[in-house]
């Protein structure tokens, strides 16, 4: 998101508070169409009818003063009828602001949901992204409808002022012309005071996050074990207290700053006010003025300050309102290739295309790092090819998978599915093809079914695929232990859910690659690292089964899964040093061979 101007001057700062208005006016339009048309009358409403409640006023002290008993009577009851309308119009837009205001939410928070699917995997990990990301969603809810309820409050109060005003110009001009001086200052400081705020939170948006991440690691279950193990809970709860201090004084500084300015300016205003009071009061006595005029403009100088005043505040809240929004339409506008607007090029005919997988030249920089994880990588891997990749942890193995999965393109050069550069192919055909497992996969607070169903969402109500995907996976076991058998709910985060061992989450996460039975690519990149060796090896017996026909990648650190392969690549430092068969590299005796009997002599 691009900064706020450090130093805007006062005009700038008052249009860029109102510069995302429209835009936000147009959002709530599309939420709640006739809700707003509605709260804007009743906004215009509760504006119209105070100043009808002073009107009455004078006219009551006159007809008191004339002695009219029936005429007190009669402006009595219309003020009663006027205060009983206001209250009801003042309950009316309280109902429709709430109402608004979570219809709003909720369709805010869907489509920043519905953007961070859009996102890629690299956006997730650029800290700037993902703290725009994270502000949007802080206040999705409250934000946009208090920048709606703000602008309907301005104009409400204008819609005042200009009603006090014009009752004030009857009897001054130089009325009116004070209780605009008078108020000005405090538009200044307010507008100053809300950037300085904004810019606040802005700047600590990457604090706010350690903040939350460590509450979030004081205070959750996966964490637990560990911080009380290594008694680190009071060293972190220590660094949670000196963050949240170092915030609560920034926030005490503007409090201050905020209240002492208020009162300083509310002393101007009020001086103001018995400057003209006096003149009303000394008109009044001299018989310039009739009693009920002098309550009248009393009242309207009183009011029509009060008006300017929320205009003020609301204006210091507008500000802060449009720098979130701005926040919240520049992360909606990230630029993202979900591969959707790929042009779809014509493919050569099946029979003179080449079947398989090739890496050209291909480089890979990971987001604001120097050093180069993938480096001038070639390599063809023909359709059926089984191919293990082994190397060093930060060899650059699942940097690969993530490069051929598209979850990231490369820095430089290309890589070819059936001779197809991989961005050009549709997302959603690419991804139907590769069943991937990663070492870190997912595991799902929901029922077994979907557990292992997400794997294929079209066929999720497919009972057989969904059995077979178990079986393959080797999670039959699994399932067989747990008393709601598909429809029970894992994990420990929901009511009457069956926490599975790391293992068993493995199996099922298997089993979820496996419901893919169209994918023709497979990946498994270290997904039975929490196997024991049986299972493990029945993994990889099925695996190659299974596997027939199919192109496969296994990122392994385990040599009897590693020499299953047709092909070993071994991998460092970003490159490929060594390839060839088990035999073949071992009788290479090079890095593959010194690797296979450092483990060979470690299960000795
Ligand atoms: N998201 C990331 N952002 C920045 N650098 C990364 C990221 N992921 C990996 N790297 C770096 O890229 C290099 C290759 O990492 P990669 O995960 O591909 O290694 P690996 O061979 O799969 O390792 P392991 O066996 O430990 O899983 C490493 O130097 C790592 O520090």
């Amino acid at each position: 998101m691009s900064e706020p101007n450090p130093k805007p001057n006062l005009l700038a700062r008052l249009r860029g508070s109102f510069e995302h208005t429209p835009r936000t006016l147009l959002l709530l339009f599309r939420s709640a169409k006739l809700a707003t048309i509605t709260l804007f009358a009743l906004t215009l409403a509760a504006a119209v009818l105070p100043l009808g409640v002073a009107y009455v006023g004078k006219a009551i002290v006159d007809a008191v003063a004339a002695h009219s008993r029936e005429a007190t009577l009669r402006w009595v009851l219309v003020e009663l009828a006027l205060v009983a309308a206001l209250a009801l119009v003042q309950r009316g837009m309280g109902l429709l602001r709430s109402l608004i205001g979570a219809r709003l939410g909720l369709d805010i928070n869907g489509e920043i949901l519905e953007k961070a699917l859009s996102l890629e995997l690299r956006h997730f990990e650029e800290p700037s992204v993902y703290d725009q990301l994270t502000r949007a969603r802080r206040e999705a809810s409250s934000r946009p409808l208090a920048m709606v309820t703000e602008t309907f409050g301005i104009v409400q109060s204008l819609v005042t002022l200009a009603g006090y005003g014009a009752l004030l110009f009857r009897w001054s001009g130089f009325a009116v012309l004070a209780l605009a001086l008078a108020s000005l200052p405090g538009a200044i400081a307010e507008v100053k005071l809300g950037n300085l705020a904004f810019r606040l939170r802005n700047w600590r948006s990457p604090e706010a996050r350690k903040l939350n991440y460590l509450e979030y690691v004081l205070a959750n279950d996966a964490h637990a074990k560990e911080v009380k193990l290594f008694g680190i809970g009071p060293l972190l709860l220590d660094r949670y207290r000196t963050l949240g201090e170092k915030f609560y004084r920034e926030d005490r500084t503007l409090a201050v700053q905020r209240a002492s300015l208020g009162w300083g300016l509310s002393l101007l205003g009020t001086g103001a006010f018995y400057a003209c009071y006096a003149s009303m009061a000394l008109g009044a006595a001299s018989g310039d003025l009739t009693l009920g005029d002098l309550v009248l403009y009393g009242v309207s100088f009183r009011q029509g300050q009060q008006a300017f005043q929320s205009i003020l505040s609301s204006l210091g809240g507008m500000y802060e309102h449009n720098l979130y929004m701005s926040n919240l339409f520049s992360y909606l506008a990230i630029p993202t290739n979900d591969g959707s607007s790929a042009p779809q090029l014509a493919l050569p005919s099946e029979a003179g295309r080449e079947q398989g997988i090739r890496f050209e030249g291909v480089s890979f920089r990971y987001p604001g790092q120097e050093k180069l994880a993938l480096s001038k990588l070639d390599l063809f891997v023909p359709r059926g090819q089984s191919v293990a990749l082994v190397g060093h942890n930060g060899a650059g193995k699942t940097t690969l998978i993530k490069l051929l999965t598209r979850l990231y393109t490369p820095t430089e050069g290309r890589i070819l599915l059936d001779g197809k550069d991989l961005v050009d192919w549709d997302l959603d055909a690419l991804r139907r093809r590769i069943g991937v497992v990663f070492q870190d996969y997912n595991r799902y607070q929901l029922t077994a079914r979907e557990n292992v169903g997400f794997g294929s969402t079209p066929h999720m109500g497919d009972a057989d695929r969904l059995s077979r995907a178990i079986t393959r996976g080797g999670a039959e076991e699994v399932l067989a232990t747990l008393s709601g058998g598909l429809d029970t709910q894992l994990g420990r985060w929901f009511k009457d859910g069956t926490e599975l061992s790391g293992g068993q989450w493995q199996k099922v996460a298997l089993a979820r690659a496996f419901m893919r039975e169209e994918a023709d690519v497979l990946v498994l990149d270290e997904p039975t690292a929490a196997l024991d060796a049986e299972a493990e090896h029945a993994v990889f017996e099925r695996f190659r089964k299974l596997a027939e026909g199919r192109t496969t990648f296994v990122v392994s650190h385990r040599f009897p899964t590693v020499r299953m392969a047709d092909r070993i690549l071994v991998i460092d430092g970003g490159r490929v040093i060594e390839e060839g068969t088990h035999a073949e590299l071992v009788a290479q005796d090079g890095r593959y061979a010194r690797m296979f009997t450092l483990q060979a002599e470690g299960y000795r």
